[in-house]
This record gives structure tokens, C-alpha cells and sequence, in this order.
């Protein structure tokens, strides 16, 4: 895998009229993840679109070293082609196949059109793409989202194996969720008018 880092120094993100958050700072290493919580609309997205460069900062600096992978709540599939044909549009980017697809229980639906997919099968067709794509920078945005107790821990380990490998992983997710060596950063709204939240690093 490719060696990877992440830093976040001093960011600010702005919203339409609004500041989310600013003075983030955040660093990861190969072998880390990060959950990242807080309540709706706090900026989790934002500061994860952020990070994927998708989204320019209001000020502050991103450093980050290797591919990132991005699993939103948009599946990054054709959602009228079947599930193969979808995944295998990937293949010609990522170099290989998606070879998770049995592993994620997906095996049975490759004929099926990505738009009848339940929601836990596009989060876990999402998922068989990101491991296909091989990044080392996993930015999950609620990747728990309508998956089953027994996905869930699949996903889990597959962070896991992920950040073994030696991959990071920044998570979103309002569910708890099992990482490896892992801190949470806690969003918070700010207390006074025009400031913003602190963030806080702990277990
Ligand atoms: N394009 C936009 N223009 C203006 N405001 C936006 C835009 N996109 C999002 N916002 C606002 O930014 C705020 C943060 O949104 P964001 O999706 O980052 O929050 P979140 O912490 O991920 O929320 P949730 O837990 O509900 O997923 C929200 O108040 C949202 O309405």
C-alpha cells in the first residue's frame, strides 16, 4: 500500500453565511483512525469533504499524503446498471476487480440494477468499491448507515485490516463503532456568538 498521512492545521469551515467550525487541527499516521461524532448538522461532511479536497477550507491547511477512498451517502455507482457492470466500470481506474463483492454478501446481486438495491446493499456496494480502489486515505461518512449488526462488524473489521495494512481511516458516524488505535474528535456547537466549537480528542 501506499504510505499515507493526513493534518488538518488550524481549520475554519464556512457554510452559506455560517462558520461550522474553525481552529480544527487533527493528524494521522499509517496504522490510525479517527471517529469523528457530533450532533446533525455540527460539520462532520463538511470537514470530511474538506479533507477529500472536495470542499476548500474558509482558512487552515490539509496535508494529505496517498489516494483517498470517499464513502458518502451517494453510492459513486451507475444506479442504472446492474451491480457488476457498475463495479466493473471501476475496474479501469482502480486496476483491479472488486473482490470484496462476496465478502460484503453481494454475491447473489450482481445481475441486479443498482437502483433496486436496498439501502444496506449500496452502503455495502459502496464499501466493496472502496476496497477495490486500494486508497490508503479512507474518508467514511456514516458507513454504518443501514447496515445490519452482523455489517457492522464486518465493516469493522475491515477498517481494521485496513489501517493493519497500513491505511488510516477518518469516520464519521453518529454509531458507535470498533476501531483500531483509535481517538474521537467531538464536534461542538460554540457557545459565544461568532465562535465556534472545541474540539477534544479522546478515548
Ligand atoms: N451547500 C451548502 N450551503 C449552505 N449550507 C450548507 C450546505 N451544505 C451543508 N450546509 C449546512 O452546513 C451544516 C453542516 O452540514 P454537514 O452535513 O456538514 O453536517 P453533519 O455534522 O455531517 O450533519 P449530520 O450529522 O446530519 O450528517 C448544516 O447546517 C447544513 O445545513
Amino acid at each position: 500500500m501506499q504510505s499515507c498521512r493526513l493534518a488538518a492545521e488550524g481549520l475554519a469551515c464556512r457554510r452559506g453565511d455560517r462558520i461550522l467550525f474553525r481552529g480544527l487541527s487533527l493528524s494521522l499516521e499509517a496504522g490510525e483512525a479517527l471517529r469523528v461524532s457530533g450532533p446533525n448538522g455540527i460539520g462532520k461532511s463538511s470537514l470530511i469533504r474538506i479533507l477529500a479536497g472536495l470542499m476548500a477550507p474558509f482558512s487552515g491547511s490539509v496535508e494529505r499524503e496517498g489516494e483517498a477512498g470517499l464513502v458518502d451517502e451517494r453510492p459513486a455507482l451507475d444506479t442504472h446498471l446492474p451491480l457488476g457492470q457498475a463495479l466493473a466500470f471501476w475496474e479501469r481506474f482502480d486496476g483491479h476487480g472488486a473482490d470484496a463483492v462476496d465478502r460484503l454478501g453481494l454475491g447473489a446481486l450482481r445481475e441486479v440494477p443498482v437502483r433496486f438495491l436496498s439501502t444496506g446493499q449500496k452502503k455495502r456496494a459502496a464499501l466493496a468499491r472502496l476496497i477495490a480502489q486500494g486508497a490508503p486515505v479512507w474518508l467514511l461518512d456514516e458507513p454504518l448507515n443501514g447496515l445490519d449488526s452482523d455489517a457492522v462488524a464486518l465493516v469493522e473489521t475491515i477498517v481494521a485490516e485496513h489501517c493493519a495494512a497500513g491505511g488510516l481511516a477518518l469516520v464519521a458516524s453518529h454509531q458507535p463503532i470498533n476501531l483500531p488505535e483509535h481517538h474521537t474528535l467531538a464536534l461542538r456547537k460554540y457557545v459565544h456568538a461568532g465562535e465556534f466549537a472545541d474540539e477534544e480528542w479522546g478515548e
